[in-house]
């Protein structure tokens, strides 16, 4: 679904990503992860379109989308869970969901959010939408609660939310176990599982929790020193010994590793 060809950007003197080639396949949830500073949000910025690389190409489904801006992606399918803006704290979680369409379609969010109320009491079919989404994430509880209020894990559900209400069905998630508590954890990570296995949702996922790609992800990518140095599945990656010295390089285990 996402091929990275040969992907390179440098910042000044130092090469944060290097030749970096792999495919994300329709239908995976593929890991990435390295030490701190191995280059792997600069390789999502890249596929996100937020920067551009030195040289190299992003394809997703066969079509070149390299360098391509965030909104075009998004209308092409692809989106990265903290690129639609954040949530706005003092409006209901369903009223944030319903929002999102609106910000798809290219609308301006300020006008949207200012006549949020119109939004809301026009659109039923995105009414249904968002109760659905509430309903598949196990919130519907908070739907009327404000979301400035939510905890650090119902926010990064809300976030998800967010993205089922766009047509995107390639999503890239930086770090989605930062700052979530182990109960909402394991609602988070079933809630992704659910999403790929039941409405066809192909994710790129990094994340330094090592259990929690290890749960999920399936090839994992791993990067050091901006290049890709092995993949597979975790349990092989953990033998690895190039991928046991890269961690251990950077006074990490690379078993429950808690990087930012
Ligand atoms: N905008 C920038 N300007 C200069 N150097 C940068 C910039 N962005 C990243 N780098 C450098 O590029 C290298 C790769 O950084 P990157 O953030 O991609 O690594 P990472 O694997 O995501 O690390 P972490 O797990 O700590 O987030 C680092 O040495 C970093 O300091």
């Amino acid at each position: 679904m996402i091929e990275i060809e040969r992907v390179s950007r440098a910042f000044g003197g130092l090469q944060a990503v290097r030749e970096v080639s792999f495919t994300v396949a329709t239908g995976s949830i593929t890991g990435l992860i390295g030490p701190n500073g191995a280059g792997k949000s600069t390789l999502f910025n890249i596929i996100a379109g937020s920067i551009p690389p030195d040289s190299g190409a992003i394809r997703l489904q066969g079509e070149d989308i390299t360098g391509l801006p965030t909104h075009r992606l998004f209308h092409k399918g692809l989106v990265r869970t903290f690129q639609i803006p954040h949530e706005f704290s003092r409006m209901t979680v369903r009223e944030n969901l319903m929002l999102v369409p609106a910000a798809q379609r290219g609308e301006n969010l300020l006008k949207s959010w200012l006549s949020w109320w119109k939004v809301v009491r026009e659109d039923r079919e995105i009414l249904r939408r968002a109760d659905d989404v509430l309903a598949f994430l196990e919130i519907d509880h908070v739907r009327d609660e404000l979301a400035g209020n939510l905890s650090g894990g119902q926010k990064k559900l809300l976030d998800l939310g967010r993205t089922m209400m766009t047509d995107a069905r390639a999503v890239l998630l930086d770090e989605p176990g930062a700052g979530v508590n182990r109960t909402l954890l394991g609602k988070l990570a079933e809630a992704i599982e659910r999403l790929n296995r039941e409405r066809g949702y192909t994710f790129c996922v990094i994340e330094h929790d090592m259990d929690l790609i290890a749960r999920l992800c399936d090839p994992v990518m791993v990067m050091a020193n901006g290049e890709l140095i092995a993949e597979g599945d975790m349990a092989s990656l953990r033998q690895n010994p190039q991928v046991r010295e890269a961690y251990l390089g950077t006074g990490s285990s690379g078993q429950t590793g808690t990087g930012t």
